[in-house]
């Protein structure tokens, strides 16, 4: 009997992903481009929904057709080199996936340059870890629609579930799949930055211990702040180093690392011209992380302010600090989703983001409960511009801003850096503003550079001789 799928590349995400099919009882035919992962993952899975293969093309004829080939490799050149490879193997309307976290520009082009050759490309966002790709990740499938219906009931069955829905759907055409992943990313960086600070604030300004911050989190996370992320933070705040007794976070060094996909995030953001400032800040915020040695050095020569010693009521400032940290993620989600909507346009994508956020429920890192209240504000809205302008988001921030400005101006009094609480302010303020100051802009561009400038009174396009 032919195998259903083939599964290429058996890395982190690419064996746990066969197992997770092979679990839902798909014939999982497995290849690695080196034999090691494969001799690895053969001796610690058996199952007999699952077919080892040491040759590509046996590999490959050993599926039912039309093909398809689920690529799990690392995202850039090696994808187009594994394309090339199995491509003498394949017919007219066989399906290639690509799951990996590859660049959506690249993506498009391997959609149309397979297209040519009458192959379908289907880009796959996946999100989830290790653990996600084993018990059901969230995925974010994009191209040809008809290929889609194929892979549909493959992809649906090993996806996470939330309220019986799976998170994966069908977004557009092209590698919107991947851009969709990306942004997701983006996000993820924005919301950790702000997970972050929240910790920092009550660590440094509030002078919580660790362990009592860890009760914060866990007390966060059974309410409107249920997610992921927070509930991973409460967990790593618990956790001991086994040599020292210090909390692990204690000795991690304070240097981020970051793969690509939140600066993509943010130089699309440029392209496109969507204001993604928190999301930007929180690449910058790892980049100005990672200058370690310099930072050392400057802690010695930059004065801040005299250090501020007034007692702060711990009880109230959890609070504050919840409150800003929702507050700063429901601009962080916003920047994302209206990324998405200057992007769908851009492309002509026509991304459903009330779908999207469906998806992010279940599977994925950012995770949460406040997702569902996302989809509802695009569903019952499909015009809605920003989800600012949502009656519950309205709500929520009416209640939140100045909790937010309360740990932003606290903060910078201290000197305390909050690169994505103060941004999200600032995208907040400039947002619900009126009036922004660009006319300044505009009347500096039109004195250097005679570049011109609309006035508020009449039609036209003027220039003064100043
Ligand atoms: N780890 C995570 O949490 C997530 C990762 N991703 C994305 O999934 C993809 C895979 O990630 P992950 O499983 O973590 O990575 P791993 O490093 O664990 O695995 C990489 C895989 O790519 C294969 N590979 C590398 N070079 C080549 C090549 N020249 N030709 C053929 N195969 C090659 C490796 O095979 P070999 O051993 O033979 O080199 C291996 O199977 C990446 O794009 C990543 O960004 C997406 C979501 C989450
Ligand atoms: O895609 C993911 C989760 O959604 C990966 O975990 C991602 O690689 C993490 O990004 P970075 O290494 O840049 O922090």
């Amino acid at each position: 009997m032919k195998n259903t799928i083939g599964l290429y590349g058996l890395g982190v995400m690419g064996a746990n992903l066969a197992k997770n099919m092979a679990n839902n009882r798909e014939r999982v035919a497995v290849f690695n481009y080196t034999p090691d992962l494969t001799e690895k993952f053969v001796g610690e899975f058996s199952s007999q929904n699952v077919e080892a293969h040491y040759e590509l093309e046996a590999f490959i004829q050993s599926l039912e057709t039309p093909r398809k080939v689920f690529l799990m490799v690392t995202a850039g050149p090696v994808v187009d080199s594994v394309i090339r490879s199995i491509i003498p193997f394949l017919d007219k309307g066989d399906i290639i996936m690509d799951g990996g976290n590859s660049d959506f520009h690249d993506s498009n082009r391997r959609f149309h340059e397979l297209n040519e050759q009458g192959i379908h490309f289907v880009s796959v966002g996946v999100s989830g870890g290790e653990e996600g790709a084993l018990n059901g990740p969230a995925l974010m499938p994009s191209g040809d629609a008809c290929a889609y219906s194929l892979v549909a009931p493959i992809l649906e069955k090993i996806a996470a579930k939330v309220d019986g829905k799976p998170c994966c759907t069908y977004l557009g055409p092209e590698g919107s799949g991947h851009y969709v992943k990306m942004v997701h990313n983006g996000i993820e960086y924005a919301d950790m930055q702000l997970i972050t600070e929240a910790y920092q604030f009550l660590r440094e300004r509030v002078g919580l211990t660790v362990e009592e911050i860890a009760d914060v989190f866990a007390q966060w996370n059974e309410t409107d702040l249920k997610s992921y992320l927070i509930e991973i933070t409460a967990d790593i705040l618990r956790k001991k180093d086994d040599e020292t007794g210090k909390p692990m976070v204690d000795v991690i060094l304070d240097k981020a690392g970051q793969k690509g996909t939140g600066k993509w995030t943010s130089k699309e953001a440029l392209d496109i011209g969507a204001p993604s400032s928190i999301l930007t800040e929180a690449v910058f915020a790892r980049y100005l992380s990672a200058m370690k040695e310099e930072r050392v050095h400057a802690e010695n020569i930059l004065s801040g302010p005299k250090a501020v010693d007034d007692k702060m009521d711990k009880d109230y400032w959890i609070n504050v600090v919840k409150e800003a940290l929702f507050m700063g993620k429901i601009c962080a989600y916003t920047q994302g989703f209206n990324q998405y909507r200057t992007a769908s346009e851009h492309y002509g994508w026509s991304l459903d983001l009330s779908e999207i956020a469906l998806i992010f429920r279940g599977g994925c890192i950012i995770r949460a409960d406040f997702l569902n209240k996302i989809s509802n504000a695009f569903k019952q809205n499909k015009e809605l511009t920003n989800l600012l302008l949502a009656p519950y988001f309205i709500e929520k921030t009416n209640r939140y801003q100045s909790s937010l400005r309360k740990v932003v101006m606290k903060g910078m009094e201290s000197g305390l850096s909050l690169p994505c609480f103060s941004t999200s302010l600032t995208y907040y303020d400039g947002y619900r503003s009126s009036q922004s100051g660009a006319n300044m802009i505009q009347a500096q561009r039109d004195y250097f550079g005679a570049h011109t400038y609309e006035r508020n009174d009449k039609e036209g396009i003027f220039h003064t001789n100043w």
